[in-house]
């Protein structure tokens, strides 16, 4: 079994890959680029992870050690399964696609299947093999740049450079390498994106500067916040802080909120290399239909089960090589 499998008394559904077992919810640690993801299996019915739940699991001492959880639900009008995405702090995100690239690996094996439709909050992504092994390419949709649906908390006629203006952030202005950071462009590709187009990415405190432009009144429902350096007509190097996880390896969205933006502002071509600090994505917007593709790897580390009465996480011992 290549999914998420996991041993118990019986299996509740003993066709599936990512099967729940009686003595606990079947998880499996992954990463996308060294963003870190849980994938956990509810498909057979159990009841949503609530915040509690995701914000418990997050601690470091659960050991499960994730960015985002993956939660598969069962599947409504065809899909192969519904996802809601937690970031670490408990929040929920509309898109994730890191997590989607993991949770496809895992269902193509589980499925042998080589096309999958993966259902979120923000709309069905369409999921095929990259080329490489685990290596999965995932049709994210159209980007959205109306300040609306970003969204902003106003409205800006130009959503390509859209002035963040530090001053509405107490200690924003005093930060290393404020100053560096000029109008953002900003987009929805199911989660909202500000992207700050800089020189010397190191030169910025991101650390101290991403958590407070998160939480920019400028943007309602917070912001996942990137620096992004262009480094030639088909390539870009991203760092990426995340709305709900902080700084990160890598964000897959951010990737394609970057290349949207970028192709909308002449930076690059309809096709690119997104580097980020866990490796590189390859990403494309198509000019039939406006959808942004994503290619990129992922990799499982770990299988367990979680106890949810005590939420805590029992992991398989590794397999003999
Ligand atoms: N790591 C993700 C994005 C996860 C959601 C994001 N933090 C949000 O709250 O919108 C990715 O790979 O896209």
């Amino acid at each position: 079994m290549s999914g998420l499998t996991a041993q118990r008394g019986a299996a509740v559904r003993p066709q599936g890959g990512i099967e729940a077992m009686v003595n606990g919810l079947p998880v499996v640690k992954m990463n996308g680029l060294g963003n870190a993801i849980a994938v956990i299996d509810l498909r057979g019915g159990e009841a949503p992870l609530t915040v509690a739940e995701a914000r418990a699991l997050a601690a470091p001492s659960v050991g499960l050690g994730f960015d985002q959880i993956m939660a598969l639900h069962p599947a409504t009008d065809g899909a192969d399964c519904f996802m809601r995405i937690y970031n670490a702090d408990g929040s929920e995100a509309g898109a994730c696609g890191n997590g989607t690239r993991c949770v496809a690996d895992l269902l193509f094996a589980e499925t042998r299947r080589d096309r999958l439709v993966l259902a979120t909050e923000a709309g069905d992504l369409v999921c095929t093999p990259g080329g490489a092994a685990h290596s999965v390419t995932v049709d994210m949709g159209a980007p959205q740049f109306a300040w609306d649906r970003i969204p902003l908390a106003g409205p800006v006629d130009d959503t390509r450079a859209v002035t963040v203006p530090l001053d509405a952030v107490p200690g924003a202005a005093a930060v290393r390498g404020a100053g560096l950071i000029g109008p953002a462009s900003v987009a929805n590709v199911g989660n909202p994106h500000a992207i700050f187009w800089v020189d010397d990415i190191e030169a910025i405190d991101f650390a101290t500067l991403g958590p407070l432009l998160e939480r920019h009144p400028l943007f309602p429902e917070r912001v996942n916040v990137s620096l992004a350096r262009v480094d030639g007509p088909d390539r870009i190097t991203l760092k990426v802080w995340e709305r709900g996880a902080g700084l990160t390896r890598a964000c897959g969205t951010a990737a394609c909120a970057t290349m949207a933006t970028a192709v909308r502002t002449g930076r690059v071509g309809h096709e690119a290399t997104i580097v980020l600090p866990g490796g590189e994505l390859r990403l494309a917007w198509r000019e039939s239909d406006g959808h942004i593709l994503m290619t990129g790897p992922a990799e499982t580390e770990a299988r367990g089960l979680i106890d949810r009465q005590n939420l805590t996480v029992r992991f398989e011992a590794p397999r003999a090589a």
